[in-house]
């Protein structure tokens, strides 16, 4: 008997590369790094040291040095501290232009060693080791790299696109329950956006949307990358002249990003994000694009896999201040991902505020 292949998800992109899903995916790389990478870092959060070892031991031979670099968890390391840390360990350790890092962790770890890796040598070559569901899914693919600053989520960062997405999905099952749920909340989005089988998976049965292990989360995972992939491949750096273009992957992130902030970037992504899409919804619904439906689907949807669906009130002005820095705005004018109906993606561009302030009511009761 032969063991099965990962899955491979082309993303043809400006240099196309694939997305390996399943047991094995780790094979791939050796071939990712190249013959002529002498050094290799990988960067990964203190949760993943065992694993960042075991790879760092596999990577060693006689003409290549292999690394680890721990880094904080989570959002925490999203910033130009841990950054320059990173840096000064590649500079002391003499990485050059040849040479290869590793992001292996969730979403966060993934976004922070895509920056060190476009900005080491104005870029170096990078593989992507997601570990999460939400990393898997979402955060690994497309090339969107970057940090925090005190004003906000991803405010400095690049594109900047990896050789290869590996994504052994066995390591999920010691991926903490409220994680598996945030990354579900980027699915859901995809399902919103794109491909509503999605929406009809989670509903039938959504424990098994939860189950790490079992064929409804694999088939959720591939059917998300492939939508991903299919939308950064038509418009890798968010500036389509030609429909919504990249920013509908952003659907629910406008209100979402200003609650990580102001909650201090402590609350989980995807728990802000179907917070955010809750809000998207609400604004499309108040303004007569969809019908309450639709409106209702999300807040049951959502709350069906243990999502948050509503924020508390009274932080209006932190909230819109945070949105004018969100990448979407255009001087003073925002813009948010909103439905004209299922998997039509249109962007509200500058709401009347009392539609907003009506919105956030709605979210808020
Ligand atoms: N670049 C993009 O396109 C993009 C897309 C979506 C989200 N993001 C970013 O991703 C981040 C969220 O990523 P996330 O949800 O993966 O969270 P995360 O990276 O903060 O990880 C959450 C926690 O789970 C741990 N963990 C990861 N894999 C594990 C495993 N297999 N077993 C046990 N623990 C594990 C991590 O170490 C961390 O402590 C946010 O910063 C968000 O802005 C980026
Ligand atoms: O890939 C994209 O494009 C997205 O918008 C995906 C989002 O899920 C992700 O959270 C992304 O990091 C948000 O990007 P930002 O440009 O709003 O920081
Ligand atoms: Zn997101």
């Amino acid at each position: 008997m032969t063991a099965s292949q990962p899955e491979r998800l082309r993303v043809d992109s400006e240099r196309p590369y694939d997305v390996a899903i399943g047991d094995g995916a780790l094979d791939d790389l050796p071939d990712l790094i190249g013959a002529d990478a002498q050094r290799v870092a990988i960067i990964h959060p203190t949760t993943l040291a065992s694993p960042a070892e075991s790879i760092r031991k596999r990577l060693m031979n006689d003409t290549r040095e292999a690394h680890c670099i721990e880094v904080p968890e989570g959002e925490t390391a999203k910033t130009s501290e841990v950054a320059a840390f990173c840096w000064r360990v590649l500079g002391q350790a003499g990485f050059t232009r040849s040479d290869v890092v590793i992001g292996l962790g969730g979403g966060s770890t993934t976004d922070l060693a895509g920056f060190v890796a476009a900005t080491w040598l104005r870029g170096v070559g990078y593989v992507t080791v997601p570990t999460s569901l939400l990393g898997m899914v979402d955060a690994a693919v497309g090339g969107k790299t970057g940090i925090n600053t005190d004003e906000g989520k991803n405010l400095v960062g690049a594109f900047y696109e990896p050789r290869g997405v590996l994504c052994d999905t066995t390591v999920l099952a010691t991926l903490p329950d409220n994680e598996l749920r945030s990354g579900l909340a980027e699915v859901i989005k995809c399902g919103f956006i794109a491909d509503p089988q999605i929406l009809d998976l989670v509903e039938d049965d959504p424990a098994a949307a939860l189950d790490a292990s079992g064929p409804v989360l694999a088939e959720l995972i591939e059917r998300a990358v492939r939508v991903k992939a299919d939308v950064v491949a038509a418009d890798l750096r968010e500036d389509s002249a030609d429909g919504v273009g990249r920013e509908m992957l952003n659907y629910g992130h406008t209100l979402g990003h200003a609650v990580e902030r102001v909650e201090q970037f402590t609350f989980r992504h995807g728990a802000a994000v179907a917070i955010g899409m809750c809000f998207a919804a609400q604004l499309a619904g108040l303004s007569g694009r969809i019908d309450r439906a639709l409106v209702d689907r999300h807040r049951n949807l959502l709350q069906v896999v243990g999502l948050p669906t509503a924020y508390r009130p009274g932080v209006w002005p932190e909230l819109y201040d945070a949105m004018r820095l969100d990448k979407k705005t255009r001087g003073d004018r925002l813009r948010f991902v909103v439905l004209d109906a299922l998997a039509e993606p249109a962007i509200l561009s500058g709401p009347d505020p009392a539609l907003l302030t009506a919105a956030y009511a709605e979210i808020s009761r």
